[in-house]
């Protein structure tokens, strides 16, 4: 088996390429890149591991043709274009917890050196003037920070901050009363934050709703004399605002890790008073990078060698211990999918997936995604189960999930069910072993057969000799039939025929199986 190819295209600590050669894949390091020289080679790599410097655009995404996977060492992944890479069915993962306890520290590190204007004291005191009268700080103790966002960052800021005696207020239209309690902080909306806050921190993604969060408005009514620090995205806050309030005292103090365009070179904040930045440098220490090199190295390898989905943004999550369980059912799941998706007709507006006996007892999303992959392909032959459900919400696919804990006929089985202008019709699978997919179920009618490769499916009137004669037809043109799979309604009734065959059947042996006495439908099937 062909190891799959990976390059880190950002600088990360060196673990992160050992791990990737332990774990089975081939990796190379090129960091130093334009746009052009990445599109250039990225279509030999199945999976693709970034921090911030890399940005993964359409015309990048349009050249990784091979292109399963893209791993962010870090949290932030507003340099990747998710919903396209969606589209392409690439999975894209951040590793969410490594480096927040850095970041969150950093924060802090901006808050004290706020208060005690440290950067200007070092940096006049070096100059060698001794200006100890223009240093007159502020206590942090007793005073309030208002967190706007506390997630996985903010609340670690939180509790450093509570350790420093501060009183914390937040605001985040996610966060519940119960966690807020936990954490000791007063949830409260951010008219109010910025009323009371002495320092306010911010913790949030870049989103929509968070662009210019602090915008001029909401800076010029704030408490005055109040203390900004950012260690989170630029675009948070309007940095012209910023500057013009730092400058007429109604900003006290501000501390940036973070810039509207970054690398920022030349920024207008750049010589404002009481203002100090770092370089993105919030995530910036040795643990935090080993942290998210191993982590991503893990994630990606973990992905493209068994098919374990950590931390995906566009995915539902799928451990390595249940990757294998699964692994059989995600082939009975888009078999099934593919199956119906091939013979029903029209325009289909509706799938149902039932999942009964040990089935419903698994994760279900990978099976829902796995079916969409298999039923979109009527659709699109680029479809996999990343992009499968994106591409059903598209065409306005509706698709609900049943589960069914007791056992039917089988202790474990899927059945899809799509509706057509006939009504609904139904195909159902099973597991034989544990780990063989069968079909055992078409259109109301029992049969057993395995779905692989070409295959010919036909509906007919159940009379004597009519296998004979589709064998003779098959046999005349040199056909040969792997597996012959029968199923019937009742005797004498509609019976259908499932014959796998070593080659695609061509159009015109079709048109004379068509012309064969009592058959009603025939129909090539891949898969
Ligand atoms: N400076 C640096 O080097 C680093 C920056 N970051 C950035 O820090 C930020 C926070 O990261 P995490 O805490 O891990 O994220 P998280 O997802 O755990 O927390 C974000 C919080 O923001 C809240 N939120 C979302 N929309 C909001 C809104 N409209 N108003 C208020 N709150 C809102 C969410 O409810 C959530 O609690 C991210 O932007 C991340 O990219 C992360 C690591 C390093
Ligand atoms: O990789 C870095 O240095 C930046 C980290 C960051 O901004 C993030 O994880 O969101």
């Amino acid at each position: 088996m062909t190891k799959p190819k990976v390059l880190i295209s950002d600088k990360m600590d060196p673990n992160a390429a050992r791990i990737f050669e332990e774990r089975g894949c081939e990796v190379d390091v090129i960091t130093d890149h334009t746009p052009e020289q990445l599109a250039e080679i990225i279509g030999q790599y199945d999976g693709l591991a970034i921090r911030s410097s890399t940005t993964v655009t359409k015309e990048i995404l349009d050249a990784a043709t091979n292109l399963k996977v893209i791993g962010r060492a870090g949290i932030g992944v507003d340099n990747v274009d998710i919903p396209y890479a969606s589209g392409k069915g690439v999975v894209v993962m951040n590793t969410p917890f490594g480096n927040s306890i850095t970041t969150a520290e950093h924060a802090i590190a901006m808050i004290m050196a706020l208060a005690r204007q440290i950067p200007a004291a070092n940096t006049r005191t070096q100059a060698g003037e001794w200006p100890k009268k223009d240093f007159m700080g502020i206590e942090v103790t007793g005073k309030t920070l208002g967190l706007i966002g506390a997630g996985n960052i903010g609340s670690i800021v939180a509790s450093r901050a509570q350790g420093l005696k501060m009183k914390v207020i937040a605001y985040d239209p996610f966060l519940t009363e119960e966690r807020a309690i936990e954490l000791g902080i007063e949830k409260v909306d951010l008219d109010t934050l910025l009323g009371r806050a002495d320092f306010v921190s911010l913790h949030t993604p870049l989103t929509d709703q968070t662009r210019n969060i602090l915008s001029r408005e909401r800076l010029e009514n704030a408490k005055p004399g109040i203390r900004i620090v950012n260690c989170a995205r630029g675009g948070l806050i309007d940095e012209a605002a910023l500057k013009d309030c730092l400058e007429s005292g109604q900003v006290a103090a501000a501390a940036l890790d973070v810039f509207e365009s970054e690398p920022a070179t030349d920024n207008p904040l750049f010589g404002a008073p009481n203002f100090i930045c770092t370089p993105h440098l919030g995530a910036s220490t040795t643990e935090a990078q080993v942290n998210v090199a191993l982590q991503v190295a893990e994630q990606i390898s973990d992905y493209l060698v068994n098919g374990g989905v950590t931390n995906a943004l566009n995915m539902p999550s799928l451990s390595a211990e249940e990757a294998p369980k699964l692994k059989p059912y995600m082939g009975l799941a888009e078999a099934l999918g593919s199956l119906v998706g091939q013979l029903a007709h029209g325009n289909l507006e509706k799938v149902s997936i039932e999942r009964e006996g040990a089935a419903a007892e698994l994760n279900g999303k990978p099976i829902t995604g796995a079916v969409l992959a298999g039923f979109m392909r009527r659709y699109s032959d680029t479809v996999n189960m990343v992009n499968a459900p994106y591409l059903a919400k598209e065409r306005g696919l509706e698709v609900s999930e049943v589960r069914q804990s007791r056992e039917g006929a089988f202790n474990t089985l899927i059945r899809v069910t799509v509706q057509t202008a006939e009504g609904p019709r139904s195909v159902a699978g099973t597991l034989f072993g544990n780990d063989a997919p069968r079909l055992v179920e078409i259109f109301g009618i029992g049969i057993e057969a395995e779905l692989s490769g070409h295959m010919l499916y036909v509906v007919n009137d159940d009379k004597p000799g009519f296998i004979g004669r589709i064998g003779t037809l098959l046999g005349s043109h040199d056909i040969n039939i792997g597996t012959f799979n029968l199923g019937r309604r009742e005797a004498g009734g509609e019976a259908v025929l499932l014959l796998s065959l070593d080659q695609k059947i061509p159009d015109d042996v079709i048109a004379q199986a068509t012309e064969i006495e009592g058959v009603k439908l025939v129909k090539a099937l891949e898969f």
